[in-house]
């Protein structure tokens, strides 16, 4: 099987054999456009022959007409994934026409009926979501780290593009450290506040940021790389064979 994954920043993709385990995966920046970044990855899905390709992607219809007209030329059966609300193995209370399957699959590679859990999203934005018994409670969606620095660059005067890096939260004393210490500790200081609202919650954290996060937060967290790749995987695997949960 293929799986992909369409986020704002990276095309991700993996490559699982007959009993799923992953024969090849790679993330790469598509810069916005991914149809073009698809093409040139095309010889080498050939080569591995999948018999299906599954997708999630929140890059919009114009984006994701073009993926498939490129996907079209595999003569591979492929889809992409819709929310479903109303799923035997994770309901939600969000609007379905507005969550962001991204944050749909995460959850779904995560659900457990008999845990509370909450997932953070650490991508292009980070995201927050609820889930008590498999039921979605709702969220938080946050400028990630980088969004930050730039809203904070382009609306001010004296703060100028710098290229800091994201590694403590004490407080800084010269621009540079207060711009990047602070700003992560916004997104470190929201999902410690989760955590003082919803103590009984497992903290579960995927995305290409997760690892600068979850050093800072005060409480276990389960860093899951592979979380999407999971949710798609068990999103097909139970269309096809739906079990009784
Ligand atoms: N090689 C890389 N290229 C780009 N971003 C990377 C890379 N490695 C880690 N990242 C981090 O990943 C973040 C994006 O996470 P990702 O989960 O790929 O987001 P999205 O799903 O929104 O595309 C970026 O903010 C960046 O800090
Ligand atoms: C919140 C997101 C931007 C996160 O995207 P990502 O950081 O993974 O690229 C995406 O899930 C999205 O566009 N969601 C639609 C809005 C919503 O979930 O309510
Ligand atoms: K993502």
């Amino acid at each position: 099987m293929l799986w992909l994954d369409l986020g704002n920043t990276r095309l991700k993709y993996w490559l699982t054999d007959d009993i799923g385990q992953i024969v090849a995966h790679d993330a790469k920046q598509h810069l916005q456009s991914p149809a073009e970044l698809l093409m040139g990855l095309t010889d080498r899905f050939e080569r591995y022959a999948p018999d299906f390709i599954g997708i999630s992607s929140v890059l919009g219809a114009a984006i994701n007409t073009r993926v498939a007209e490129t996907l079209s030329r595999l003569d591979i059966p492929f889809e992409f994934v819709h929310v479903d609300a109303n799923h035997a193995l994770l309901s939600s209370r969000y609007d379905a026409n507005q969550l962001g399957v991204d944050r749909w699959l995460q959850m779904l590679g995560a659900v457990d009926k008999k845990k509370r859990q909450c997932v953070i999203g650490c991508g292009t934005a980070v995201t927050i979501d609820l889930i008590d018994h498999a039921e979605h409670l709702g969220g938080y969606i946050f400028p990630n780290i980088y969004l930050q620095r730039e809203a904070l660059f382009s609306g001010t005067k004296q703060i100028s593009i710098s290229n800091g890096t994201f590694d403590s939260i004490d407080q800084g004393i010269h621009t540079q450290d207060a711009v990047h210490r602070g700003i992560l500790l916004s997104i470190v200081g929201a999902v410690n506040e989760i955590h003082r609202r919803h103590p009984n919650f497992e903290l579960i954290m995927t995305g290409g940021d997760a690892s600068i996060i979850a050093q800072h937060i005060s409480r276990p967290v389960h860093l899951r790389d592979n979380l999407l790749l999971g949710g798609l995987a068990r999103y097909f695997e139970h269309r096809r064979q739906p079990v009784d949960e």
